[in-house]
């Protein structure tokens, strides 16, 4: 009789058989390991089986699975809102940070000016550490040439010299000038503020402190985000907010900026909100480019209210360049206060005098860190005795 199967093919079944059984057992002990071993350890390679015999008996895929002890879940979200720190005496507790990165400015005119003979080598010392630290050529000669003559009448004993030092730098940064901000509610209007500047100076971060110190004196702000150029910071933005309880109005990214610039002071409006803080995107292709969408923003926002602040954000380390940009936008549109931010990253505080003294605007706030409340409101004594501490 002819066997139904030949002795060959007999073979071949059992092996393959063999094999598939071999396979799946190789699986479960691998499958159990990978479960046992912590996240970061790579899977057991799988025992690469040959079998020769059909397609079913092919290797199986198998890429390495998340297994149920590797998912972490999403924490729960909390709607917990933060109570910022009050504005006033933030420079008292960011006047440590200040000292330090500012000190060696102070301490290094200190120690020049109390020299026991001040020749023309000493003045000249002088002069280069001011220029050095970013005060500008023109106000660094004012003050050597007043620092001379009183030097020269009072003398540099005692604290003489301390004095006369900390007098003619408060001079030079005028404590006369008006720094508060112009946030009063009008009759049926909020105070809108626009914040412009070039990208990557801390704009976006700055519209959120500023969010923090307005909520802590109780006012109810809402936030514009019309800076539509960069994806990220409307999300950026109505973080900051939610993170206090403030509202962020935004449009499609991409979209007219004057448009949700229009839509944040009539939603300002409608809920009597006493300031809306417009974030705005500082683009410096061209000048006239520049001019048009920022001139843009500001009319549209006037169809319905006033334009009570103008704040020009400038990144203190960007030294002579932010002095440049600075220039541009103050040509463009009415700045009223300027915001030096990253001063806690920076020796050359003297940035604050010559970007002032350069567009007769006050410096009205500064940023002394990347934490939710290093936003300080400008006061030229306390940064000066900062200065000198
Ligand atoms: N150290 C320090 N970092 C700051 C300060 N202010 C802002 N920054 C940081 O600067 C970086 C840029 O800030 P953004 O607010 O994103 O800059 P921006 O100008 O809004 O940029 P765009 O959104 O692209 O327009 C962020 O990492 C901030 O945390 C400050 O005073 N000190």
């Amino acid at each position: 009789m002819t066997p139904l199967l030949s002795d060959q093919v007999l073979i071949l079944i059992i092996v393959a058989a063999v094999v598939l059984v071999g396979g799946a057992a190789g699986l479960v002990v691998t499958r159990r390991r990978k479960a046992e071993l912590p996240s970061s350890a790579q899977p057991a390679p799988l025992e690469t089986a040959e079998p020769k015999v059909g397609e079913d008996a092919e290797e199986p895929r198998d890429t390495p699975t998340r297994t149920l002890e590797d998912t972490e879940l999403p924490e729960p979200a909390t709607a917990t809102i933060e109570k910022p720190e009050s504005a006033q005496g933030r420079l008292v507790r960011l006047r440590a940070r200040l000292a330090r990165s500012q000190g060696s400015l102070g301490k290094g005119l200190l120690a020049l000016l109390s020299r026991d003979k001040l020749d023309e080598e000493a003045w000249e010392d002088i002069e280069t550490t001011l220029i050095t630290a970013d005060v500008g050529v023109a106000p660094t000669q004012e003050l050597v040439e007043r620092l001379r003559t009183r030097v020269r009448v009072e003398g540099v004993g005692g604290d003489q010299a301390r004095e006369i030092l900390r007098e003619e730098l408060i001079a030079l940064l005028d404590p006369s000038l008006d720094r508060s901000l112009k946030i009063s509610r009008k009759e049926t209007q909020p105070a809108v503020v626009m914040v412009v500047g070039v990208n990557g100076t801390g704009k976006t971060t700055t519209v959120g402190k500023l969010a923090r110190v307005l909520v802590a004196e109780d006012k109810h702000v809402v936030l514009g985000a019309a800076d539509t150029f960069r994806a990220a910071a409307a999300d950026q933005l109505q973080t900051w907010g939610e993170r206090v309880g403030v509202r962020t109005v935004r449009g499609p990214e991409g979209g007219d900026p004057a448009s949700v610039a229009f839509d944040s002071v009539k939603q300002g409006i409608e809920e009597e909100a006493d300031v809306v803080l417009v974030d705005t995107a500082g683009r410096l292709h061209t000048k006239t480019g520049l001019m048009d969408e920022l001139g843009k923003v500001k009319r549209v926002i006037e169809k319905s209210a006033e334009v009570d602040e103008v704040l020009l954000v400038i990144d203190a380390t960007t030294g002579q360049n932010g002095l440049t940009q600075a220039r541009v936008f103050a040509e463009v549109i009415n700045v009223t206060g300027l915001v030096l931010t990253k001063l806690d990253g920076t020796a050359k505080g003297g940035i604050v005098i010559a970007v002032q003294r350069e567009l007769g605007v006050p410096v009205k706030l500064v940023g002394l860190g990347e934490g939710a409340d290093d936003l300080a409101p400008f006061d030229a004594e306390q940064f000066v005795d900062a200065l000198l501490d």
